[in-house]
């Protein structure tokens, strides 16, 4: 006879930044969770993403700063062999345990193993003994399984065993040559981080004709440029077309669609994600096992009768970023606990606003490139009557200062009709915490008349603001 199955109000499966946060919020909303984690809690956002690669790049960020900063030098390279360590540190060398004290602490029911739906509003639990723990929800069940690295099928790549977002953070012995495929976030933070580390060949091949193909097209040129200036080889318009890695742990060789051939230590990709559903029982509820899956403003799986099923974060491909899953998380524990207790569901805290607006988004480069918005390609194609205005950051006078030879560029998108703005890039050293301001103007959708009267302060780089506006016309 089957177990008589755990009762909980809500099921999250997935314990990344986003299934705790649902979690949290139910709970706060005074309901009981269980949370079901078959790797680490805290997800690969805390130990395969996130926080280990921005553990690999600051280093790398702080010496390109002091080589600016005349006076200041540094000893000598940076000392590999430290940040890792300080990179272990920051991932908790891989234990969970601080993770699943937070969890406990919401208080919520910390369950180990994989979960796959077994039918409405039940979850099946395969610890990592292999037993199998049956639970049920009371009111909701909430995906927030993540995504998954997606690799080509490029002919031989899978077999040479490539470097992931998982292998590149963790990285114990840097490669001294190095292959990347993609253009992309992952390509370009990891790519400036192990060679600074020591990657001193390290080539990427891009199959467009720039990075960061989805930000505004001067900042994958500036990131370019400083890649090339510092000795990394970026090859567009290059496709790999064979790999082969003949012996396990020996080097690889790649082949491109102009001939040429090149080895490596190692070769990683970097060519977007997928969705994880498979194998979470979608098809016991009579959905489709590819992913993402769609949601509505609430988090709510569209398509399951009686609305019962939930997904947030990665999976449902909205954002692949922690920050917009968390508001996700936020949002799907609030309207949970609203809709079990009858409470109204409909309040504008409980809908999801801000990720069809373009989320905010920092990619830790050197130049750092923050974005906010739609970008005027973007605002163009969804018909906004658009201006757009760009200034150099370097003219300000909080810049210069900063830096000798401050290279870094910034624009405003905005709508004319009704003088707010859609998007804004910054692009520079040092520009990161400058993000935040554009995205309060952005969402809050602030008009540049008022904008013209929040001062920024003399002399910061937030002086950007002034000129944009004045390059507008104010
Ligand atoms: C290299 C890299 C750097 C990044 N840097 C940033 C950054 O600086 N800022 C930013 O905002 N975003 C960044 N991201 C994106 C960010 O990591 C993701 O958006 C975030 O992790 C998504 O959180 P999540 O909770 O949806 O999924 P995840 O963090 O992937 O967590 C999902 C969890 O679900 C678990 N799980 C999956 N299936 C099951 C199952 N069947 N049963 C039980 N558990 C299961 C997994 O083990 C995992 O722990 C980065 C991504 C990469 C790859
Ligand atoms: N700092 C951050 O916020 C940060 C850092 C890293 C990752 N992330 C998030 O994680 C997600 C995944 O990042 P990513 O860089 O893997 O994906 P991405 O979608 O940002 O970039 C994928 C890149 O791979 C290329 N590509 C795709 N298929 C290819 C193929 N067959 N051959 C060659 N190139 C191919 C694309 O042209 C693109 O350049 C992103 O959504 C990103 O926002 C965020």
């Amino acid at each position: 006879m089957a177990n008589e199955a755990d009762v909980f109000d809500v099921i999250v499966i997935g314990a990344g930044p986003v299934g705790e946060n649902v979690a949290k919020r139910a709970v706060r909303g005074g309901l009981t969770a269980a949370v079901v984690e078959e790797r680490l809690a805290g997800g690969e956002c805390a130990y395969y993403a996130c926080i280990p690669s921005k553990a690999l790049l600051r280093p790398m960020g702080l010496a390109a700063e002091v080589s600016r900063v005349p006076g200041l030098e540094l000893r000598g390279p940076i000392d590999a062999p430290a940040v890792l360590a300080r990179r272990d540190e920051t991932v908790s060398h891989l234990d969970d345990g601080g993770q699943v004290s937070w969890i406990e602490n919401v208080p919520a029911t910390f369950v180990r193993g994989r979960g796959r739906l077994a039918g409405p509003l039940r979850v099946e639990v395969t610890a990592p003994d292999g037993g199998v723990r049956p639970l049920r929800a009371r009111h909701a069940v909430v995906i927030a399984t993540g995504s998954d690295p997606w690799i080509p099928d490029t002919p031989g790549l899978r077999e040479a065993r490539p470097w992931t977002n998982r292998e590149a953070t963790s990285v114990q012995q840097v490669p001294k040559r190095l292959a990347v495929i993609g253009g992309g976030a992952v390509a370009c933070e990891m790519s400036q981080a192990l060679h600074s580390l020591g990657a001193q060949e390290t080539i990427m091949f891009v199959r467009g004709d720039r990075l960061l193909a989805r930000t505004e097209p001067f900042a994958g040129e500036l990131v370019a440029k400083s890649f090339r200036d510092s000795g990394i080889d970026v090859r567009f318009g290059r496709s790999c077309v064979r790999v082969e890695r003949p012996v396990p742990g020996g080097p690889v060789t790649v082949h491109t669609d102009d001939g040429s051939v090149i080895e490596a230590d190692e070769i990683l990709v970097g060519t977007g994600r997928r969705a994880a559903v498979g194998d979470i029982g979608l098809d016991t509820i009579g959905l489709p096992a590819v992913g993402p899956i769609e949601v509505d403003a609430s988090m709510r799986a569209t398509g399951v009768s009686d609305g019962w099923l939930y997904a947030v974060g990665d999976v449902n491909g909205r954002n692949l970023l922690t920050h917009m899953g968390k508001y996700q998380g936020r949002i799907c524990g609030d309207v949970i606990a609203a809709r079990a207790q009858g409470r109204p569901d409909n309040l504008r805290a409980t809908r999801d606003i801000a990720d069809d607006r373009g989320a905010p988004q920092v990619v830790f480069t050197d130049p750092q490139v923050c974005a906010v918005g739609r970008t005027e390609a973007r605002a163009r194609a969804d018909g906004f009557a658009v201006r757009a205005v760009e200034y150099d950051i370097g003219a300000v006078s909080g810049a210069y200062l900063q830096a000798e030879g401050y290279t870094g560029r910034a624009k405003l998108v905005v709508d004319e009709d009704r003088r707010v703005l859609l998007g804004v890039t910054f692009v520079g050293p040092a520009v990161v915490d400058l993000l935040h301001s554009a995205t309060v103007a952005v969402i809050g959708e602030v008009t540049l008349d008022r904008l013209w009267h929040a001062v920024p302060s003399f002399p910061t780089v937030s002086e950007i603001w002034l000129h944009l506006l004045e390059e507008y016309g104010l």
